[in-house]
C-alpha cells in the first residue's frame, strides 16, 4: 500500500467478469463523460474528501481478471472496505459469474461470515435489457450483498450514485445493525441502543418524554423536532409496535422499533449518527479514544474527580435512587451500572464502602467508590464514565466528547509539602500489621461495620476501605489500604510505599505483634517523609510486654513518632472515630509531622502554621484517648 493509499477512508474495489465495463465506469466517473477507448485497467484512483458527498477520501481499485493473478486479486479484496461486483445487464453469463465466482472468492478472502459489504452493479443498462429478476434472488440469498444498482457508463446513468452508495455502505454499514435473516436488529445494535435509551431517559422513568426526545434529537442532529414531527414519530411507532408508545411517550421497545424502521427504509445514517454520538465505532464497540482518553500523570500527582465529574456521578445517584431513600438497593445499583460491560460493585468489593443496615450502598459509600477508583484505577473510572455517558453532549466542534473533563490532576505532592497546603481531596493510608492484629476490624470500622459484621464477612475480604472523613470544616476521603505483607521480609511495592500516611497496628495482647510493625517501619518508612503512627488494638484485653528491644512508647519517642493511639472498643464500627480524623489530618498536613510527635498544645500555640493550626488544636485534644 502506498502512503496515499493508507490515507483513504474508504477503499472500493471493482471486480467482475471480463468486459462488463469496470474500467469504463471508473473513467466515466473521473471524466464525467463517456470515454470510448479505455485502457485494460486503470491505476489506483484517489478521490479527495472534499469532492465526495460524505467527505471521505476514497480510493478506487480497478481490477482486470486477465491481467491480475488470483493471489493479487485476493490481496486487493482483503484491503477493500466495500466491493462492487460488476456484471453486464446484456450478458447473462456475467450474472452467473456473481454466484459461481465472485461472491465465493470474496468469502474465501475474508472468511465465510465477513462483514465487508458487496454492491452488485449491473452495467450497460443503456438499452432495454435488465436483469432485475435474476439479481433480486441473489441479493436475498447472500446477506453480504448490501444493494444492487443498474447503471451505464455510456449514458452516465447512476455512475456517481454507485460510488456514493459504496461509500455509504462503508460509513453506515448495515450488517452490524441489522440481521437480514431474522429482519431484526442485531444483538449488539440492540445493546448499544438500549444504552442510548437509558442515558437519554434522564429521569429514569422508562419513557422518553417529548422533552427528552427533543434533547436527544438536538444532541444527535443539532436541531429540535417540530411538534408535528414528534407526533409523526410516535404515530409511526405505535402503528407498527403496539407497546412502543405509552403515556404519549416513547418506550424502549418503541425506540428500538424506530431504529428498525430507519434501517429498513435505508436510512442507516440516522441510526449511525445516533450511535456515533454515543461513542460507537463501526464494530459497535465504544472507540478507544472515547473510553480511554490520553492523559499523563506526572510523578507525585494523583487523580481526583473534577467538579464536573462529581456533579455527573452524583446526578446519576439521584436518577437511580428511585425510592429516594438515599441508598441504592441491589436492583437500583444494578440498574445504574447496567450500561457498563461488567458489574463494578460486587458482593466482595462493596465491603470497601459504607452500606446501610441492609447492606445497601449509601450515597456516601457511592461517592467514596468513585473517589477510590479515580485514585487507584483511573482507567476504570474513565471506562465506566464513558459507558455511563459522561462524554455525551460534551463534544466540541470537530472533537468527540471524552471523559477527560471528569478528572483533575492534583498538584505534585512535593509542591504541596513546600507550600504547606494541599487542595487534594483523597488520601491513601496504608494499614500494616501482623496476622490477626485486627486490621480488618479496624478498616471495616471506617465503613461503619463493627465486630459482628466483620464476623459475618468471614474470609471475604476487600483490601480497601474508603469513606469521607472531616478534616477541619472540609470533607476529605480517607482510603485505607491493607498491605499484604505476611512477614516483614516481604518487599513493598512503590505503590505501597507512596501512601500519604501509614497506620501500624499491633495487638497489645500478643507479645509478637509489635515486632512486625517496628521492623516494617524501620525497613521502609524510617527517614521518609511519610507520616506514620502506631495504633494499639484489642486494648480492652490485658496488655503484655512486647518482644522488642524497647516498648512501643519508647520506640515512638526514639523515632519521633506520635505516641501509640489506642483503638478502643468504643471506636469499633464508628466511621467518625477520631482515629480516622487523625489519620486524614496527618495525610493532609504531612509537614506537621514533628508537631504530631511533640503533642504539646502550648508549644503549638506559639508556632504559626496558618489555617492548619486551628484544626490541629482540636485534633490534639481528641488524640488523648
Ligand atoms: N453499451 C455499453 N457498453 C459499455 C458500457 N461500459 C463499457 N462498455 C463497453 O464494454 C467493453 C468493455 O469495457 P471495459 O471497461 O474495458 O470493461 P472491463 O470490465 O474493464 O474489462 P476487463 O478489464 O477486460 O475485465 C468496452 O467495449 C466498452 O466500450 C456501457 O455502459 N454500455
Ligand atoms: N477483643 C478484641 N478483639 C478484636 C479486636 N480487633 C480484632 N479483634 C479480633 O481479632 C481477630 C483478628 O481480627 P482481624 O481484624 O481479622 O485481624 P487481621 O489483622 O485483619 O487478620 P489477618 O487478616 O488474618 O491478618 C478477630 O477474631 C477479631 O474479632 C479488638 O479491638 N478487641
Ligand atoms: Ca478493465
Ligand atoms: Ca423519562
Amino acid at each position: 500500500m502506498s502512503d496515499d493509499e493508507t490515507l483513504a477512508d474508504v477503499r472500493i474495489v471493482l471486480i467482475g467478469d471480463e468486459g462488463c465495463g469496470k474500467t469504463s465506469l471508473v473513467m466515466s466517473l473521473l471524466e464525467d463523460e463517456w470515454v470510448d477507448a479505455v485502457p485494460r485497467r486503470l491505476d489506483r484512483v484517489l478521490i479527495p474528501a472534499d469532492v465526495t458527498p460524505e467527505n471521505v477520501t476514497t480510493s478506487i481499485v480497478d481490477l482486470s481478471i486477465k491481467e491480475e493473478d488470483e493471489n493479487w486479486i485476493v490481496s486487493e479484496i482483503r484491503q477493500a472496505n466495500v466491493i462492487c461486483v460488476v456484471y453486464s445487464v446484456t450478458d447473462e453469463s456475467t450474472v452467473d459469474g456473481i454466484q459461481t465466482k465472485w461472491l465465493p472468492l470474496i468469502r474465501q478472502s475474508f472468511g465465510e461470515y465477513h462483514e465487508t459489504p458487496v454492491i452488485l452493479v449491473g452495467n450497460k443498462s443503456d438499452g432495454t435489457a435488465n436483469n432485475t429478476d435474476k439479481i433480486l434472488p441473489i441479493m436475498e440469498a447472500n446477506t453480504e450483498v448490501e444493494t444492487c444498482v443498474e447503471c451505464s457508463a455510456r449514458t452516465m446513468k447512476n455512475v456517481s450514485e454507485i460510488f456514493y452508495y459504496a461509500q455509504k455502505a462503508v460509513i453506515y454499514p448495515t450488517r452490524p445493525l441489522y440481521d437480514a435473516d431474522t429482519k431484526q436488529l442485531t444483538d449488539r445494535a440492540r445493546k448499544a441502543l438500549i444504552r442510548v435509551f437509558k442515558i437519554c431517559d434522564r429521569d429514569n422513568d422508562g419513557y422518553l418524554s417529548d422533552t427528552e426526545l427533543n434533547d436527544f434529537q438536538k444532541l444527535c442532529f443539532g436541531i429540535p423536532l417540530t411538534s408535528t414531527a414528534l407526533e409523526d414519530v410516535k404515530r409511526a411507532v405505535s402503528d407498527g409496535c403496539p407497546d412502543g408508545v405509552a403515556n404519549d411517550s416513547l418506550m424502549l421497545a418503541g425506540f428500538l422499533y424506530l431504529h428498525l424502521l430507519f434501517i429498513e427504509r435505508g436510512r442507516h445514517e440516522t441510526t449511525w449518527a445516533v450511535l456515533r454520538k454515543f461513542g460507537y465505532e463501526t464494530s459497535l464497540k465504544l472507540s478507544e479514544d472515547y473510553l480511554y482518553p490520553r492523559i499523563t500523570i506526572p510523578v507525585g500527582c494523583s487523580t481526583e474527580l473534577s467538579p464536573e465529574g462529581v456533579q455527573f456521578v452524583s446526578a446519576l445517584f439521584e436518577k437511580y435512587d428511585e425510592d429516594k431513600d438515599g441508598c441504592l438497593s441491589p436492583s437500583e445499583l444494578q440498574n445504574l451500572f447496567s450500561v457498563c460491560p461488567v458489574p463494578v460493585i460486587t458482593k466482595d468489593n462493596i465491603l470497601a464502602l459504607e452500606t446501610n443496615q441492609r447492606g445497601w450502598l449509601t450515597y456516601n459509600g457511592y461517592m467514596a467508590y468513585w473517589n477510590m477508583t479515580t485514585l487507584i484505577n483511573l482507567t476504570q473510572t474513565f471506562e465506566q464514565l464513558a459507558y455511563l455517558g459522561f462524554p455525551v453532549g460534551r463534544s466540541g466542534p470537530g472533537r468527540a466528547g471524552n471523559t477527560l473533563d471528569s478528572i483533575r490532576v492534583t498538584r505534585e505532592r512535593k509542591k504541596d509539602l513546600e507550600n504547606h497546603g494541599t487542595d487534594r481531596k483523597v488520601f491513601q493510608c496504608l494499614v500494616v500489621g501482623a496476622k490477626d492484629a485486627g486490621k480488618t476490624v479496624f478498616m471495616q470500622s471506617l465503613a461503619g461495620r463493627g465486630m459482628a459484621d466483620v464476623a459475618q464477612i468471614g474470609r471475604r475480604h476487600s483490601p480497601f476501605v474508603i469513606n469521607r472523613v472531616r478534616v477541619k470544616e472540609e470533607s476529605k476521603y480517607l482510603l485505607l489500604r491493607e498491605v499484604d505483607v505476611l512477614s516483614p521480609q516481604d518487599a513493598l511495592g512503590s505503590g505501597e510505599t507512596s501512601a500519604d500516611v501509614v497506620a501500624f497496628l499491633y495487638d497489645i495482647s500478643n507479645p509478637d505483634s509489635f515486632a512486625f510493625c517496628a521492623t516494617v517501619y524501620q525497613k521502609y518508612f524510617y527517614r521518609t517523609k511519610t507520616p506514620c503512627v502506631m495504633i494499639a488494638t484489642k486494648v480492652e484485653r490485658e496488655e503484655v510486654d512486647q518482644r522488642w528491644e524497647v516498648p512501643p512508647e519508647e520506640f515512638c519517642r526514639q523515632f519521633e513518632l506520635p505516641k501509640p493511639i489506642k483503638f478502643s472498643t468504643g471506636n469499633i464500627g464508628q466511621s467518625s472515630s477520631p482515629i480516622f480524623e487523625q489519620l486524614a489530618m496527618m495525610a493532609v498536613y504531612p509537614h506537621l509531622r514533628r508537631v504530631f510527635y511533640l503533642n504539646d498544645s502550648n508549644l503549638l500555640s506559639k508556632i504559626t502554621f496558618g489555617a492548619a493550626i486551628v484544626a490541629l488544636a482540636g485534633f490534639l485534644v481528641l488524640k488523648n484517648l
